[in-house]
């Protein structure tokens, strides 16, 4: 029981299926039936049936999905895709390789450097081995092919480009896509937050640009999000949503700003946590928060794992990677400790799934805090999770402001099967909701009392003309040091899910 406890992370179900077990085997076949009655009732009337049930129901419906604009699953009609192509064989890269092979889809794995393409064809093979050797299947290997340099993309429907999160080089792959790929070839990117827009701008077809953003280990996370831009075409949007579901994952059609939904929420996550380390917490204390209401991995465990190089990029081409940031940040910048370069943590020690205590990351956070005069003080369990969940849950009331995501389902979608959001929790705007709006509201405010730099959202929406697509600009982070303004949480009229 200890085990599966441990396993289901507050999930009620598994630890019930326990001991109706339990209760068959040891008890006379009368009680036994009437102890799993009762535990069914109970499983049937609690709060976490209604949250996986939302869960059930939302990743249906977004598979209608509409835009702005006018763009609707029943408007748009997607193309065929008998062969695509993955540019930058990186982690992700490979992981959407494989997704795509799995999916029986030929697919060519590209790089421009040779040596990087070897190791990605070695990992490429061991993993579809290794998946196939535990379904009992062949691995198909034959509908992959590796190659150095662009030369032979003719050949294909769709290109995902994967390479570094750093827009010049990504505007220079697409423009070299442009010219190497037939005219009627969409192009797609794999970016975690840059301006698609600018990428559809450099190539003949802007309207072919879409988003296809995959989340670590994109082998395995469930997730897709379709990014659409101002001139993609509704055929582009249906193509990659319908794609992404014969990869096997859940397609949500989401616009385009800095994040789009997933990282625009988690900015503000990550923000949090990175705050409370300066005021005292430490990693584990604010990953085991974060595991233990439900997450299979906590923030730091997380960036560690996904997004230390990524966000590092991200904050580097907005310029927030300056002396006087916080200690998120400078331990990132910590010498080769940028993991994807190397298996090394901030929370953990080098190497391994295990997180660890790391002593020089605990000296660091201390000489960190005296420099900067910040007495440590202590952070509570409730504390962590207030304000890492109830900021993310406030920028995802401003992203439905924005009509950035079409509506609360996708944004619980988005986190559930991206960032592991536990099922039994429904998802952040879903947890809002049960929470209480008015509680989620009063507790953004003390926070923003009590620590003027906290969350998020400005006080005065930020001009029109700031924004993208005509829609108005959300806040950007200007510094770790900057005012805290006042909540965006308000009840939306437009929530149509209870809990
Ligand atoms: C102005 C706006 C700017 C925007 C701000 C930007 C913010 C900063 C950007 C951050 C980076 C973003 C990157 C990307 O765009 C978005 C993401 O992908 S975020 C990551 C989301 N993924 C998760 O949260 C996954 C969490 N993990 C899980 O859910 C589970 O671990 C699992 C993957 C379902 C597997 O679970 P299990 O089967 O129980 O097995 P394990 O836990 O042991 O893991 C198996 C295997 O997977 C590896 N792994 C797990 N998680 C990750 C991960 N997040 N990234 C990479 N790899 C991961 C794990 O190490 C194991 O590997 P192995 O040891 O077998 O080699």
């Amino acid at each position: 029981m200890a085990q599966v406890r441990r396993r289901a992370r507050g999930a009620i179900a598994p630890a019930a299926c326990v001991q109706a077990i339990r209760a068959a085997a040891t008890l006379p076949y009368s009680q036994g039936m009437r102890r799993e009655r009762e535990l069914m009732d109970t499983l049937f009337n609690s709060g976490q049936a209604r949250a996986m049930q939302h869960c059930f129901f939302s990743q249906r419906s977004v598979g209608r999905w509409s835009t702005p604009s006018g763009m609707r699953w029943d408007n748009s009609r997607p193309r065929p895709v008998h062969k695509a192509a993955v540019v930058g064989l990186g982690t992700m890269g490979r992981g959407i390789v494989v997704s795509f092979a799995r999916a029986g889809i030929p697919v060519l794995g590209v790089e421009m450097d040779a040596k990087q393409l070897e190791v990605a064809r070695k990992t490429v093979t061991a993993t579809l081995e290794r998946d196939a050797q535990r379904r009992g299947v062949e691995p198909p290997l034959g509908l992959v092919r590796f190659t150095v340099g662009l030369q032979d993309l003719r050949e294909v429907d769709l290109v995902i480009e994967a390479v570094f999160e750093d827009m010049a080089l990504k505007k220079r792959v697409f423009r070299e896509l442009s010219s190497a790929c037939r005219p009627d070839t969409l192009l797609c990117s794999n970016t975690s937050s840059l301006d698609l827009d600018q990428l559809a701008a450099t190539t003949s077809r802007p309207e072919l640009v879409v988003g296809m953003h995959f989340f670590a280990p994109a082998h395995v996370m469930k997730l897709l999000e379709v990014i659409y831009g101002p001139r993609s075409s509704p055929t582009a949007v249906a193509t990659a949503m319908q794609l992404g579901k014969r990869l096997g994952k859940v397609s949500v059609a989401v616009g385009n700003c800095p994040g789009f939904v997933g990282n625009r929420m988690l900015k503000h996550y990550v923000e949090q946590a990175n705050f409370l380390l300066e005021e005292g917490a430490s990693p584990e204390q604010v990953d085991q928060a974060l595991e233990e209401f439900g997450f299979p991995m906590g923030v730091f465990r997380m960036s560690d794992l996904s997004g230390l190089d990524v966000g590092w990029r991200v904050r580097k081409e907005s310029g927030l990677t300056g002396p006087g940031v916080a200690p998120g940040e400078q331990v990132r910048r910590r010498q080769g400790r940028r993991r994807q370069a190397v298996a090394g943590t901030c929370t953990t020690g080098l190497g391994g799934r295990e997180a660890k205590p790391d002593p020089w990351l605990r000296s660091f956070l201390e000489e960190y805090r005296s420099r900067h005069g910040l007495r440590a003080r202590t952070v509570s369990q409730q504390e962590v999770l207030e304000r890492c969940l109830y900021a993310l849950v406030n920028e995802g009331f401003r992203i439905l402001e924005d009509g950035i995501a079409a509506g609360p389902e996708d944004i619980d979608v988005i986190y559930v099967l991206g960032y592991g959001w536990p099922p039994h929790r429904g998802g952040p705007m879903f947890h809002a909701v049960a929470v209480g709006l008015p509680t989620v509201l009063e507790r953004l405010e003390h926070y923003h009392q009590a620590h003027p730099r906290h969350p998020t959202a400005p006080a005065q929406p930020p001009p029109a003309e700031a924004g993208r697509q005509g829609q108005p600009a959300h806040p950007e982070v200007e510094g770790d040091h900057q005012e805290c303004p006042q909540s965006a949480l308000r009840p939306p009229d437009h929530y149509h899910s209870s809990p």
